[in-house]
């Protein structure tokens, strides 16, 4: 048994356990929850109002949510000391009981501590992060046809830039590593010519593993495979024309998963291609083949053509009874774009994209874009998921000019605990607040983000009140 030095655990509740990765969920789990920093203050408290009214509601009294009020960030400095931003005790709790919420925390810029929602993350190896954009009906957004955007952004969450290891430019080791960069490692490398890092520069590493990219890339075509036509797609999103063996990387070894673990399963964008030209043109030669996959094919090096015409020939040995004959479209279509370029299509061509597979980077700004496109942060959802542990969390921060005010949308925490009790599978809770939240914005009974956007403007209902907005719409 767990010992806490200030934490009580609710007298009664039993954990959540995982087997083989999925969680086991009892009718009385006890789930951690973290109130959270500047806003956390209003949205957590509305969305456990929802939870529970939810769960009541669905089960009449047959499960319950046991909270634990476990601390981190300002609150947990207040209990446990200075500087005590996540305490022993949240660790241990979140370990003990595997499935926890929590409201946003603050990461100071520049100096200070390193950002603790990210380290809860690295913590308990919640390698995949979770952030479904998807408009609800009435809400108004600055997009023409937000109703075209239902994307589900699966950010890795443990590696790139954000692992944080970064010296500041006045360090020493800084120093000691920029030299030893410049007059060895860049030399010894003999493709960087004259390349140096300037007099003065900062230093972060960007580690990519194969590893880390393909359970990542699994879980996102595991969600994609439970998905409906068109929407059986993964989108590779990355930099990696320029970052090639870290985005680089990361894209071919998400091609490498999708056709060897999911052959059966997958079509990659070029080869559903080659099998489409072959089902139009039954005679179709490999040659004439690759030059309608490889746009200027014919102004190639011989060697480049040979290398396309071999990629025709492999593909149709290799997929073309499996997977020919329009077999394909079936599958779950796996394609990569460019970062910058997936910024404008989620808002030129929302319709064409589902499951966007990005790092963690990427995967940071991405979200936000695509959570303003459906109309703003007060509705963008999120989850980190691990094989042992799951923490649910809005993509928002703490919008600290808005904290004690009553009025911050609590609706990307709420959505974020429905995320939860689906992942408990608690579907017919989840139901309930998808309904009321649908209906509170269809009779636009919303908080200050969204009224402002309303045409004409309507009047706002305060964070709480939209909570018991939602609560009173659970019939939809
Ligand atoms: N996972 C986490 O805990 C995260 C923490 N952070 C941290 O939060 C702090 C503040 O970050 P900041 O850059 O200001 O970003 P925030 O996401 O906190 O807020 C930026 C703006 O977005 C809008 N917004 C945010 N949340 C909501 C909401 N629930 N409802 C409606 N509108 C919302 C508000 O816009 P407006 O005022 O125009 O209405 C707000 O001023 C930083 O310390 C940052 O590191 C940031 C992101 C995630
Ligand atoms: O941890 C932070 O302060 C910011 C994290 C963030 O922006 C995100 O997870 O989307
Ligand atoms: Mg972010």
């Amino acid at each position: 048994m767990a010992t806490y030095e200030k934490l009580t655990v609710p007298a009664s509740g039993t954990a959540i356990r995982f087997e083989g990765g999925q969680p086991i969920v009892p009718n009385d789990p006890i789930i951690p929850f973290i109130r959270g920093d500047g806003t956390g203050v209003d949205i957590w408290p509305a969305t456990q109002r929802v939870l529970d009214a939810a769960v009541a509601k669905a089960y009449g009294g047959e499960r319950r949510i046991e909270w634990f009020k476990v601390y981190a960030g300002d609150e947990a400095c207040e209990l446990y000391g200075t500087y005590q931003y996540l305490p022993q005790d949240t660790l241990t709790a979140i370990e003990q009981y595997g499935v926890a919420i929590k409201g946003p925390l603050t990461t100071p810029i520049g100096g200070g501590i390193r950002s603790l929602n990210v380290a809860l993350r690295q913590i308990f190896d919640l390698y995949c992060c979770v952030r479904p954009c998807r408009y609800y009906d009435g809400t108004p957004s600055p997009h023409k046809r937000p109703q075209d955007l239902d994307v589900v952004v699966y950010r890795e969450n443990t590696e790139d830039i954000y692992m944080g290891i970064e010296w500041e430019a006045t360090d020493p080791v800084c120093l000691e590593l920029i030299a030893h960069l410049n007059d060895t490692v860049i030399p010894a490398n003999g493709k960087l010519g004259n390349r140096r890092i300037p007099a003065g520069a900062g230093i972060g590493i960007k580690p990519v593993s194969k590893a880390g990219t393909q359970r990542h890339v699994r879980k996102a075509i595991r969600h994609a495979l439970g998905l409906e036509g068109a929407k059986r797609h993964v989108t590779l999103v990355h930099k990696g024309n320029i970052m090639k063996f870290t985005e680089g990387a990361f894209r071919d070894w998400g091609y490498e998963l999708a056709t060897t673990e999911f052959r059966d399963q997958c079509i990659t964008e070029r080869e559903s291609w080659i099998l489409g030209n072959l089902e139009e043109k039954p005679g179709l030669s490999i040659e004439d083949n690759a030059r309608l996959i490889e746009p200027g094919y014919d102004s190639l090096t011989p060697e480049k053509k040979a290398a396309v015409d071999a990629e025709v020939k492999a593909v149709i040995d290799a997929i073309g009874a499996s997977h020919g004959d329009g077999k394909w479209k079936a599958m779950v279509m796996v394609d990569d774009r460019i970062a910058d370029s997936i910024f404008q299509q989620i808002q030129t061509r929302p319709q064409e994209y589902s499951v966007l597979c990005t790092l963690n980077l990427n995967g940071d700004y991405i979200s936000d874009a695509a959570a303003a496109v459906v109309g703003g942060l007060g509705m963008a959802p999120g989850a980190n998921i691990g094989d042992n542990a799951a923490i649910f969390e809005a993509t928002h921060g703490t919008a600290p000019k808005h904290a004690g005010l009553d009025r911050i949308n609590p609706g990307s925490v709420i959505l974020s605990g429905v995320m939860m009790l689906e992942y408990m599978g608690w579907q017919e809770a989840a139901d309930l607040i998808t309904a009321g939240i649908s209906a509170a914005i269809a009779n636009k009974e919303v908080t200050y983000d969204l009224a402002r956007l309303m045409e004409p403007r309507s009047e706002a209902v305060s964070c709480s009140g939209f909570a018991e907005a939602v609560v009173r719409h659970f019939g939809g």
